[in-house]
């Protein structure tokens, strides 16, 4: 088991999750961040990078991937900690004379963080991404989930299989820089937007709706797969070095449930207005909060989590002030006029 000591772990590396990363630089905080996800960025990397976002204060319009990278750039300078690909499992607590308890979150990998304090933005839960049985051999040498960047994407044949948002999405991206792009769907209609239906059908993404995966072949990495179409009596072949299986997410709370925070409908943790939950030193923040009035939007969590880790500041150290200053002190000012 290795261990790391923070003074702050944030467990969620989606949107909100990054922001309090970037707050936790701010206040001096050494902060690490665990998400399930191989990639940063919750539910906006997983479920829609391609979108426009047009609720962000600030950026009329910005797409999912360019905020999700915006948030890590924003808190690259204070060097946080990822731990990806891990799940935050268990919640210890070590007593200390005179100071606050520490906090010993241990993950899926064995990783094990000791801290001060813990800001839970965990979303809807731990992601798991819905599997494609016949490619599993294949994982990471050819299948993937995501698409976290297209550069590798460049002269491939790729298959898409999904019929959601995020297959047509990444299928649209994809087809300029591929050698070829086919889309499979099991239906015959699209669960995703229909102007990005739309857009699909006007596009060269070759579309074979009615069709499953029954087959990859390959050497070290995938070079083909076997496909099903429904009233066919033979399968066809197609070459294929990236399948993305874009078959959408199973979400749960899971081990979040064993920690000893009040849950709301069992799938939400209640917070104060200082975003405190009932365990001390654990603090939420984003969709996984619940209070009265609360409203699931990634600009809420911003301010949310901004009150967590400020709050999560005095718990650590119970003399340093609350309010952290404006991000505007200590620069040089800007002439008035030029
Ligand atoms: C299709 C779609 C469109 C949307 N459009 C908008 C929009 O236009 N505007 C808007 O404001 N909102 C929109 N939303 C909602 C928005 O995406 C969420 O409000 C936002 O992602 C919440 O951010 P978060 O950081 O709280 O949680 P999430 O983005 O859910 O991230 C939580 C992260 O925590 C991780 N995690 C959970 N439990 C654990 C654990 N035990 N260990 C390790 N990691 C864990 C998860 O893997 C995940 O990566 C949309 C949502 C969807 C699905």
């Amino acid at each position: 088991m290795t261990a790391i000591q923070v003074d702050l772990l944030i467990v969620g590396a989606g949107p909100v999750g990054l922001f309090g990363a970037y707050y936790a630089g701010v206040r001096g905080l050494s902060v690490a961040v665990v998400d399930s996800l191989s990639q940063v960025g919750g539910q906006v990397s997983a479920m829609y990078p391609e979108k426009q976002i047009f609720d962000i204060a600030g950026f009329p319009a910005i797409s999912g991937r360019q905020l999700i990278s915006n948030l890590a750039e924003q808190a690259a300078p204070y060097e946080p900690v990822y731990l990806l690909g891990q799940e935050a499992r268990q919640l210890e607590r070590v007593a200390r004379d005179g100071q606050p308890d520490l906090l010993v979150v241990k993950t899926s990998s064995g990783q094990e963080v000791t801290a001060g304090a813990v800001v839970i933005t965990g979303g809807i839960g731990t992601f798991t991404p819905r599997p494609l049985p016949a490619g599993e051999d294949f994982l990471g040498k050819g299948l993937e989930y995501f698409v976290p960047s297209s550069s590798e994407y460049t002269g491939k044949d790729v298959v898409i299989v999904g019929g959601g948002d995020s297959a047509v999405d990444w299928a649209l991206m994809l087809q300029p820089i591929a050698a070829s792009t086919t889309l499979i769907h099991r239906r015959d209609a699209f669960r995703a937007h229909h102007a990005s239906v739309e857009q699909l059908k006007a596009s060269p993404v070759k579309i074979i709706t009615n069709a499953q995966v029954t087959q990859t072949t390959g050497d070290a990495q995938l070079e083909a797969i076997e496909i099903k179409v429904t009233g066919e009596s033979t399968n066809q072949t197609l070459k294929c070095h990236k399948l993305v299986a874009a078959l959408g997410f199973t979400a749960n709370l899971g081990p979040l449930r064993e920690w000893g925070v009040e849950l709301h409908d069992n799938r939400h943790l209640v917070v104060d207005s200082a975003m405190r939950t009932n365990v001390s030193g654990v603090f939420a923040a984003g969709d996984i909060t619940h209070y009265d009035g609360k409203v699931r939007l990634i600009a809420v969590g911003f301010g949310e989590v901004a009150t967590a880790v400020n709050n999560a500041a005095v718990h650590i150290n119970p003399d340093a002030q609350l309010f952290p200053g404006h991000s505007t002190d200590n620069q040089a000012p800007l002439p008035l006029s030029v």
